[in-house]
Order: C-alpha cells, then sequence, then structure tokens
C-alpha cells in the first residue's frame, strides 16, 4: 500500500500528451485556449455614443446649438458636424465626423430646434466611447492558456471570433460492475442495489467538463470485465471502473487489467475510505479501479481523478484545499490517511456523523472533506485541521 501523497505524484507522472480541438464558440464554455486570439478589427469598429442625448464639440458646449442632424444605432452613413451644430445621437451610434462630446438628454435643454447644454460637469469626450477601446485590430484579445468564461465567450464573440481552439476533454468510460445493480425507477428486490455510482460521476465528470461519457453495466463475471474493458480501452482516452477492486471471489477488476496488457501503477492507498482504488496505464490510456463502495468512489474521484481532468484540460480545480478549525473532536487509528464528509463554514469545520463509504446521505450534505493525516490519531475541538472544499 502507498501513501496519499505517493498515489498522486505516480498519477502526475502519468499525465497523457495534451490533445486541442477546435471548436465552435458556443460551445467552448468552460475550456481553455491553446493560443491567443487576434482581433481582426477595432471593436468598437468606429467611435460611439454611449448615451442617449446629443453629439456636440465640446468647444460649442456654451453656444446654442443647432439641431441639424440624428444618428441612430445601425446608421450606416457618416454625418459632418458643423461648428455651432449639435446631432441627435442615441446610444450606441456612431459619433458624426467632428463631433467629440455626448451631452445626456437630461442635461439639455431643446427649444425650437436648438440645443442649449446644462450640464457643469461636461468633459471632452464624455459619454465617447472610442474606436478600438475593447480590442485593437490585430492584437491579442484572449491570450493562449486563458479558461473560457461566459463572459469571455461574450467577449470573443464581439470581436467576431466563430470558433476557437481549445485543450480537448478526454473520452470518458465508466464501467459498472456487479451483478447486485438495479436501474433506479424499478421496484427494488431482495439483494438488490440501486445503481447510484454512474449518476455522481457522470454528474462530477459533467462538472469537470467531461460531457463525452459512456457508462456500462457488467455482471461480476471475469469474460465480461475482461471484454468491456477491453472494447472500451480501445475507443476512449480514460476508462474508470467501479466495483470489484477488492479481494473477494467475484472482485474481477484487477485480474482484467491484467488480461489486458494495462500496466499496474497502484493498488491500494494507505486511506479511508477509498482504500483499494487502482491505477494503471496501457500506453496513452489511463485506468481507474474506484471501490464499489459509492462515498469511497466520489471520494477518490475528487482526490485523485478531478485534479487530473483539470491538469488535462488546464482548467480550474473542483476543489480547493484550505485550513479550518474543526468545531469537534474526531479519534482515529494512525495507519491511514482519513477524508471525512463534513460541512465548512466561516472558516469552521463540523465533520458529519455517517462516514460508512457505503453511505451517501452524509456526502448530499457536504461541502468538504476533512483531511486526517496518516499518521495523527485525529483531532481536537478547535484544532486547525486542513479540509478540501468541494466547489
Ligand atoms: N476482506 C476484505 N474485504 C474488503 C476490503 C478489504 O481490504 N478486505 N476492503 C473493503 C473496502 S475498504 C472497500 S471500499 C470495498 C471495495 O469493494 P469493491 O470495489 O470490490 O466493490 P464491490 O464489492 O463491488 O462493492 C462494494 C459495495 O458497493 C456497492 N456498489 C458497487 N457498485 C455500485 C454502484 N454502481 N452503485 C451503488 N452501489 C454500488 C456494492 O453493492 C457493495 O455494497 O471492499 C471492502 N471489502
Ligand atoms: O475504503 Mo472502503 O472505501 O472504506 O469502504
Amino acid at each position: 500500500m502507498i501513501s496519499v501523497e505517493e498515489a498522486k505524484k505516480i498519477i502526475e507522472q502519468n499525465i497523457p500528451e495534451r490533445k486541442t480541438q477546435i471548436l465552435p464558440l458556443k460551445e467552448a464554455f468552460g475550456h481553455t485556449t491553446t493560443e491567443d486570439i487576434y482581433s481582426k478589427y477595432n471593436i468598437p469598429n468606429f467611435s460611439q455614443s454611449s448615451m442617449d442625448g446629443y453629439a456636440i464639440r465640446f468647444e460649442d458646449k456654451d453656444l446654442k446649438l443647432k439641431i441639424s442632424g440624428e444618428m441612430q444605432a445601425g446608421s450606416t452613413e457618416q454625418f459632418h458636424l458643423e461648428k455651432g451644430n449639435a446631432c441627435r445621437i442615441f446610444t450606441g451610434a456612431p459619433l458624426p465626423i467632428g463631433a467629440d462630446t455626448i451631452v445626456m438628454q437630461e442635461k439639455a435643454l431643446t427649444e425650437n430646434g436648438y440645443l442649449t447644454v446644462h450640464d457643469n460637469d461636461l468633459e471632452k469626450g464624455l459619454h465617447v466611447r472610442n474606436a478600438g477601446s475593447d480590442a485593437k485590430k490585430d492584437s491579442v484579445a484572449i491570450r493562449s492558456g486563458s479558461y473560457l468564461s461566459a463572459a469571455a465567450i461574450g467577449y470573443l464573440a464581439g470581436i467576431g471570433c466563430t470558433e476557437v481552439n481549445v485543450f480537448a476533454p478526454p473520452s470518458v468510460s465508466l464501467i459498472l460492475t456487479g451483478n447486485e445493480l438495479l436501474q433506479p425507477g424499478e421496484n427494488l428486490g431482495f439483494g438488490q442495489v440501486y445503481e447510484s455510482n454512474s449518476y455522481q460521476l457522470e454528474s462530477v465528470l459533467k462538472q469537470c467538463g467531461i460531457t463525452a461519457v459512456k457508462s456500462f453495466w457488467v455482471k461480476d463475471d471475469p469474460s465480461e470485465v475482461e471484454k468491456m474493458l477491453h472494447l472500451t480501452i480501445s475507443k476512449t482516452d480514460i476508462v474508470i471502473l467501479v466495483g470489484g477492486v477488492s479481494v473477494g471471489d467475484y472482485d474481477f477488476v484487477i485480474d482484467a487489467t491484467k488480461q489486458c496488457g494495462v500496466e499496474q501503477k497502484f493498488h491500494k492507498i494507505r486511506q479511508k475510505p477509498g482504500k483499494p482504488f487502482y491505477f494503471g496505464t496501457k500506453g496513452e490510456k489511463l485506468v481507474f479501479g474506484l471501490p464499489g463502495n459509492p462515498s469511497s468512489a466520489l471520494t477518490c474521484f475528487y482526490l485523485y481523478i478531478a485534479p487530473l481532468l483539470s491538469e488535462i484540460m488546464k482548467r480550474p480545480a473542483i476543489t480547493e484545499k484550505t485550513k479550518a478549525t474543526s468545531t469537534s473532536s474526531y479519534g482515529k487509528k494512525t495507519g491511514l490517511t482519513h477524508f471525512l464528509k463534513a460541512t465548512y463554514e466561516n472558516g469552521k469545520v463540523t465533520p458529519l456523523h455517517a462516514q460508512e463509504s457505503y453511505r451517501l446521505q452524509s456526502f448530499a450534505e457536504a461541502n468538504c472533506l476533512m483531511i486526517l493525516p496518516e499518521d495523527s490519531e485525529g483531532c481536537k475541538k478547535d484544532e486547525e485541521v486542513e479540509i478540501i472544499v468541494l466547489k
């Protein structure tokens, strides 16, 4: 058995080469750019008004100005503003040639086609959006390695971009093993268990930006497990087997990985939950074996697979390590790192009541995992501990 830190290091040493992908802009949310993106145009492409009002020459502000024209958003014809004149203008409309300042209509009086300005705060250039102020023609609008937030997608659309080169999400297969598993919706019979791992894992994979997930169910039958592993390794970048990684007579996952030529990197970690976690590789393909207990499976995912996916796709992490003060004491034996389902608020962390790995009830309430290191005997009330916040 290896330590949590050793397991993390081994996974980091086996990160496959990153792939890139060109995506239509509307599908690129949450991805990270692989190259600088240039603006083909000055944005805005013309100087424009940011208010409904009147365009004037600043030097004319104290004169009675003749309103000699009108510009609305979408006007494609240019208008020349002569000295001593004003032009009616609306938000987003091009500034007339010669105008340099916008007077808000609330700060102007009009009478018989003439305008007087009543704005003590008027400055030259007020309410003018200069051409190229949001992006300069032929300059970098978004740097390589930028996370594409909703705002970034909007900004790229605003400079006329239609597609972007991003780090590609790996494709993932989930193989759920177990004769006892039943789909939610069916009547639960004696000895049966609702299959919940694919639900939580597909959800958290989605949170990690992975939508190309295929889930397969196989019985506890060595040849079925092997056949499915063989098929999924050939078709996807990452295979996650769930259940059947322990030492029982019907746990066939480790044998199947051997039969499929997967090189074992580790099996079993000194941690609770998730002790029998498995990791192996076949070429660039990664194979994980998550323990079947739902709480163990999800904990291992947060600890090891989520950070790996963030690294592959250069996305922000979905967890964050920080420190907090424990509101209660918690005792444990030395030898395993414990990850307790807990709640975190205002710098304080409270371990929840149900820590057994078959239970998801406390996990459903938790917003963090409290870390009690391998060599510790737990923590005391008011002691500072490390936690992993689940975003
Ligand atoms: N003699 C030993 N027995 C066990 C050990 C050990 O060290 N020595 N380790 C225990 C630990 S810790 C864990 S964790 C489990 C892991 O077992 P497996 O990965 O082989 O998982 P299964 O036996 O297939 O299932 C465990 C448990 O989880 C339920 N399960 C499985 N898949 C799903 C699913 N998709 N949805 C919902 N529930 C699922 C399954 O019904 C079992 O109750 O091994 C211990 N044993
Ligand atoms: O480690 Mo197991 O994952 O405790 O139930």
